[in-house]
């Protein structure tokens, strides 16, 4: 007999360079999650723990393989995540056998396809390149955010279906992260919150990337970020329009096409499948 209670769920656990994912799959049996139910299956200790949290659903305009909904640890529902699109995709790609998927999110369809050396390449859209993209607190000149804390300043605004706010730095280790993040991220300028990036440029093509994610803190990888930095980085001048990103988990190449879209390419890894019992799931 098992010692599961009723209505669990099985589950995959995924990453993209350690952004890590709890992966469940609602297609033929529907799933209705509220925020307090994902804070539980976040929590790294009574639950499964993971950065984000995703649910593969059947797509809304048939136009898609399937529909991605996105929460943060926090339990906040996002638009967009670079990485699980990755994984995600990888899974999708997987049943059908097929070298390419296309996945359904609040902030559109994405195009996913096999990469050389078992990576996985997402068209993440189009990069929006200014801060009235983003939604603001107050009015601002968008030209010189009035953001400036202990030696951050000035950062480019880059929206990816989620909003990225980009500081260039000297240093990208210098800077405690831990305690500027969440002050940035909940600074009244941004009604929705924000994702934090400190990049620092490494060499022509190449950028250490470390960020502080909305609704998940400090994370290994975040790859809507990793898109932004390199728009950012290219309207600075820093770079062209493709750089390989740096993150704590690894690296991810980033390419800022001539259409505006953004496109990733990086590693998916499967790391377990289980099942969620269900006192986890109301
Ligand atoms: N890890 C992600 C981004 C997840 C969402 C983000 N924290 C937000 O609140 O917008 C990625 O790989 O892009």
């Amino acid at each position: 007999m098992s010692a599961l209670s009723p209505q669990g769920r099985s589950f995959l656990k995924m990453h993209g360079l350690g952004n890590d994912f709890v992966v469940l799959d609602a297609r033929s049996q529907p799933l209705v999650l509220s925020a307090e139910a994902v804070r539980r299956i976040g929590d790294r200790r009574t639950g499964v723990g993971f950065d984000q949290m995703v649910v593969v659903g059947p797509t809304k305009t048939k136009l898609a393989d399937a529909f991605m909904t996105i929460w943060n640890a926090d339990g906040s529902e996002v638009s967009a995540c670079g990485n699980a699109t990755r994984c995600v995709a990888w899974m999708l790609m997987q049943e059908s056998g097929q070298p390419h998927a296309v996945i359904e999110t609040r902030a559109g369809l994405l195009d996913a396809q096999t990469a050389a050396g078992g990576l996985i390449s997402v068209d993440m859209g189009p990069a929006y390149l200014d801060w009235r993209d983003i939604p603001l607190g107050q009015a601002v000149d968008t030209n010189h955010l009035p953001l400036r804390l202990e030696g951050l300043t000035d950062p480019v605004g880059v929206g990816m279906g989620n909003p990225h706010a980009v500081f260039f730095v000297d240093d990208a280790e210098a800077v405690d992260l831990s305690r500027l993040g969440p002050i940035l991220e909940h600074d009244p300028l941004f009604p929705e919150r924000c994702n934090i990036e400190v990049v620092q440029p490494i060499g022509p093509d190449r950028l250490r990337m470390r960020v502080w994610e909305r609704g998940a803190g400090i994370t290994l990888a975040c790859g809507t970020g990793a898109c932004a930095t390199v728009v950012a980085a290219a309207r600075r001048g820093l770079i062209g329009r493709s750089a390989e990103v740096v993150l704590d988990g690894g690296t991810l190449s980033i390419e800022w096409m001539k259409d505006n879209h953004v496109l990733m390419t990086g590693p998916v890894a499967l790391s377990y499948s289980g099942t969620l019992d269900g006192s986890l799931l109301p």
